[in-house]
This record gives C-alpha cells, structure tokens and sequence, in this order.
C-alpha cells in the first residue's frame, strides 16, 4: 500500500510506515497527478479534497485528516466513490482551550481589566466550546452558551426517552445568538464552517451583529475565518478603538487581509490547536482508523509518541495576585504573543501568504497545560482551584 501523507504531519513515519510505503508532500502541493498510485490519502486542513484533485485517484481508498474541521473535505464525494473518510474530533481540542484561556488573560493584562469580573459566551459548545466552558466554570468564570443544533438535537433525544419536561427548553446557560451578543463581554467563537442548511455558520457574524457587539466587548475567533464577515470586522475595529479581536483564524487563508491581522490585539496563523499533543493525537486517531479501514492491526499507542514535556513542574511562591499567577503558569507552557510576533515578522519579510504558512511549517513545540504540574502552598486553595480548573495538575508546595 502507498501512502500519501502531509508534510505537516508528525510521526508519520513512525505510524504508517509498518503499514505501506510512505510519501510525504507539502499540503498545498497534493495535486490530482501525485494521487495516481495512492491508495491511502493523510491530509490537514490546507489541502482541498474535492473532484479536482481526485481526478486521478483510481486506486484511493482512504482518506484521513488528521484535524477536527473538515470544511476541506468534499465528504458526500468520497461516500459517493466508496472512499472510506475520518476525522480526528477533538483531537485538538485542548489546545485551543488554552490558547483562549492565555490570549484571554493577555488582553486583560494589556487592557487593565479582570477576566473574573467579564462574562464570556461561547459560540458552539461541542468538543472545543465544551471544554472552554467547562474549564471557564471550573475557574468561575461567568458564561453562557449558544449552540442551536446541539440544543435542537438534546430536545429530540429526550423527546424520544419520553421527558415531557424536557420540550423545546434549552439546557441552563444556553442562549439564542443575540442574546448572548446583547449579555456578553466577551466572544468566543468555535463552530464549524457549514455553507448551507438552517444552521449554517458562513458569515454567523456578519455586520450587523459586529455592530451590536457592545462597546468594549471583545472578540474571539478560533472556529473557521469564515465564520465572521471580515470587512465589517475590520471596519468596526478601525473605528472608535472601543472594541478588540483575537484572531487566530482569517478568511481566505494563507492570503489573510493584512489590515485586519494588524488591528488585531493578538493575531495568530490558525495555530490555536498547534499543540504537539493535538497534532499527534490527531495522526494517532487516523493510524487507528487507517488500519480499522485496511483491516490491519494497530499497535502503536499515543503515549509512546509523545516525548516528556521540557517543563514538567512549576513551584509559585507566595503574594502573587491570581491572574497574575494564572497567567505565569500558562506562559510557562505557551504565550501566544510569541505566535503573534512570528507572524508580524515573517509577513513583513515573506509577504502575508508566505509568511502565515512559512510560521505554520516551522512552529515550534509547544505542550499542553495538562503536561505542567503546579506546586502551591497549602493555604493557596482558592488559587489551587483556579490552576485546576484552567487545567493544570495541582500539587501541595514541599515546605
Ligand atoms: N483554530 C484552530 O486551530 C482550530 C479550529 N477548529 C475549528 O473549530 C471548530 C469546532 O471544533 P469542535 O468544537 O471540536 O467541533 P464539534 O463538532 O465538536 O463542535 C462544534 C459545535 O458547534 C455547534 N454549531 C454548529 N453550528 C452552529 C451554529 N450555527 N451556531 C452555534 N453553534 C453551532 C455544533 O452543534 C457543535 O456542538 C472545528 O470545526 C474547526 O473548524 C478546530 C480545531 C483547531
Ligand atoms: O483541527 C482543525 O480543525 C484545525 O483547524 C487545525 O488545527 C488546523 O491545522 P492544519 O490542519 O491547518 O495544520
């Protein structure tokens, strides 16, 4: 078997290798000609599978990606020719938690406000969204959700189990989409991009609901760039300066509106979920499905692929405030500010495209919080469970 994989994607080797021949190529350089003798397809998010590239993929009968998004995908396509299709569901999920919940707390540090004293809604509450909400919580943070299909989808469930009860009633803290644009400080934005149907998310925020963000409220975007209508972004951040974006992804990537990466407070090239936990994870849960699809044994285990992380431990001492201390902690393991730099530079030296893609290619390794433990001091309980809920390990301090 021959298997093609994408450049950007670790471990191949050591994962597919038992099973087939492997062939690596740059994502954006998988054409039509290099499927003609590929029987197994390893893709990310930038390579586009569509009729034009199987053009010439007569023996292909797998397709994997190695990512939770598969808007790049032609999904109908592939059942249509019988090609076995996976996904990686929140593989990366964690990752992009915490580049929110460091991001987050870097605006508020920038900004002189407390994030303990804002409400943040969650748009899309499934395997990311989930988790931010859940690790908001748990940090006591005040939020509120809104995710139609899910609540469309848990009422019909319980209409089935017979809970009369249960009837077109929302479950406790989720919204419609205005109202949580209306009673929220801050925006997180983690759906998926659908083009059609009655949930559709292409232009979810479009100019009329960036016009109703509040003044001093602030946006977050790690879903898909085209989620939001770019130009009336940009033209509500050119404004009065009472308004603030976080933006790790960007319509028409790598080719991303430069005027709008500027007025960005933190402007990242989609590396929200670049964990080298999340990107092995993700090559793990296609070998498994790779080898389900060819009937083959899978023997190789996520923990033998992941390397011990570089920090493992973290002692704080006292007389920290908590955000400050939170905020230590998770730049211990990763600061966003270091990909927003990155990208300013190379964008300036590469040109935009270029550059969003030459800082995707060489991103350097970045761990999870979950790889860091935190000593405190036995009487630092609240802060004890803040580090817990942000999703760190917690230990008492050796006096
Ligand atoms: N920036 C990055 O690096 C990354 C971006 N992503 C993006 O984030 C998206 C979400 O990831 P997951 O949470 O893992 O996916 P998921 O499929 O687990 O959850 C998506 C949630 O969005 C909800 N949703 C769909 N349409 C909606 C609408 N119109 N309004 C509100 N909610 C809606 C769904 O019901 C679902 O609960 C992915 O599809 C991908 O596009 C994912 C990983 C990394
Ligand atoms: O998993 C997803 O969905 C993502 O958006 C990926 O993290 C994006 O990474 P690439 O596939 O573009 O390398």
């Amino acid at each position: 078997m021959k298997i093609l994989v994408d450049a950007n994607v670790p471990a191949a080797e050591t994962c597919f290798a038992a099973l087939g021949e492997v062939v690596r190529l740059p994502g954006r350089e998988i054409d039509a000609a290099s499927l003609r003798d590929i029987d197994a397809l390893v893709v990310r998010s930038i390579t586009r599978v569509d009729e034009t590239l199987l053009a010439e993929a007569s023996r292909l009968r797998f397709v994997g990606t190695c990512t939770i998004g598969t808007d790049h995908v032609d999904t109908r396509l592939l059942a249509e020719r019988g090609i076995t299709f996976a996904s990686a569901p929140g593989c990366n999920a964690e990752a992009v938690v915490d580049y929110v919940l460091i991001s987050l707390l870097t605006l508020a540090e920038r900004q002189g406000w407390r994030l303990a004293e804002r409400r943040v809604g969650v748009v899309g509450a499934g395997n990311v969204g989930g988790r931010l909400l859940a690790r908001l919580s748990a940090m006591g943070i005040d939020c509120l959700a809104c995710d139609p299909p899910r609540v469309e989808a848990e009422s019909v469930e319980a209409e089935r189990a017979g809970r009369v009860d249960a009837e077109e009633e929302a479950p406790a803290g989720f919204v419609n989409l205005d109202t949580l644009i209306d009673e929220c400080d801050v925006l997180c934005l983690h759906t998926p991009l659908v083009r059609q149907g009655p949930h559709a998310t292409h232009h979810l925020l479009d100019a009329e609901r960036i016009a109703a963000l509040a003044p001093g409220s602030l946006l977050l975007n790690a879903g898909r760039g085209d989620c939001v209508d770019g130009q009336a972004l940009r033209a509500r951040l050119s404004g009065e300066g009472d308004f603030s974006a976080i933006l790790d992804v960007f319509e028409n990537e790598p080719g991303v509106d430069a005027s709008l990466a500027d007025l960005a407070e933190v402007a990242t090239p989609h590396i929200a979920g670049y964990s080298l936990d999340g990107k092995l994870r993700g090559t793990h849960q296609i070998t498994r499905a790779l080898c389900r699809a060819f009937g083959l044994p899978c023997r190789m285990t996520l923990e033998e692929l992941l390397p011990t992380p570089p920090l493992r431990s973290l002692e704080l001492g006292e007389g920290l405030e908590q955000e400050e201390a939170l905020r230590l902690a998770m730049r211990a393991v990763y600061d966003p500010r270091r990909d927003h730099d990155s990208l300013r530079r190379a964008s300036r030296r590469q040109g935009m495209a270029r550059g969003f893609d030459a800082c995707r290619a060489d991103y350097p390794l970045r761990r999870e919080f979950a790889t860091l433990e935190v000593a405190l001091a036995e009487e630092d309980r609240h802060l004890a469970t803040l580090m817990a809920g942000a999703g760190f390990r917690v230990r008492r301090r050796l006096e």
